[in-house]
């Protein structure tokens, strides 16, 4: 069975957009798995067409004044059209990221809003689940998870410095954590509703 997994982001300057070519490599290194990235620059019909075929969507913002980016709130806000008519996408897996300057810099208000925005739409939210790095005397910025986050992955990058230096190769592949993760639990789902749905239809 295939799963299509849809990386859906807005990125003002590219450093999210480098974090969401991340996530959607992992999940193309799951077998099976259809990754696709798609910027919500643009609200067309296109994208929504995309995003109502996905078995699981997987949102990033960057982190602006706290909180997630003008641009991907409009993206929020546009979307209850899709809660209004049968909450369209209940049941899709769910996850996110973020990425900002300063190391915390309030990237947790930006994945709890993401998660909650999951939440109402009925979707299936997916955590990291890897161990936080950079918390020991022997560990170290190229430690996955070193900025300890489990709600979604998070990234770090210089406000100085342009998308193909910053972030760097860690957060990089705490991304790609992410879209792996991902990626697996939305096969074990599909065939769990799979299996489900004929025990129903047997019964
Ligand atoms: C309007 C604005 C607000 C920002 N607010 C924060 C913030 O609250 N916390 C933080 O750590 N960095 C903040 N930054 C820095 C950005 O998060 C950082 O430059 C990030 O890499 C931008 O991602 P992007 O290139 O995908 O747009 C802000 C930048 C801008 C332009």
């Amino acid at each position: 069975m295939q799963a299509r997994v849809v990386v859906a982001y807005h990125s003002g300057y590219g450093h999210t957009g480098k974090q969401a070519e991340a996530v959607a490599t992992g999940a193309g290194k799951v077998p099976d798995t259809e990754a696709t990235l798609v910027s919500l620059a643009e609200l067309n019909d296109e994208l929504w067409e995309t995003l109502q075929g996905a078995d699981a969507i997987i949102f990033g913002s960057p982190t602006y004044m706290g909180g997630t980016s003008a641009a991907f709130r409009a993206f929020v806000e546009a979307t209850t059209e899709v809660w209004g008519d049968g909450m369209r996408w209940k049941d899709k897996i769910a996850a996110g990221f973020t990425n900002s300057g300063n190391m915390a810099g309030d990237k947790l208000h930006s994945l709890v809003n993401i998660a909650l925005f999951a939440a109402q739409h009925g979707m299936i939210w997916v955590g990291l689940a890897e161990y936080g790095g950079w918390n020991t005397s022997t560990g170290g910025p190229e430690d996955l998870n070193r900025l300890g986050s489990w709600l979604g992955a998070m990234s770090q990058s210089n406000n100085d410095q342009p998308a193909d230096v910053t972030p760097g190769e860690s957060d990089l592949r705490t991304a790609e954590a992410l879209g792996r993760r991902v990626a697996e639990i939305t096969h074990v789902h599909l065939r769990g509703r799979d299996v489900r749905a004929r025990e129903l239809a047997s019964a």
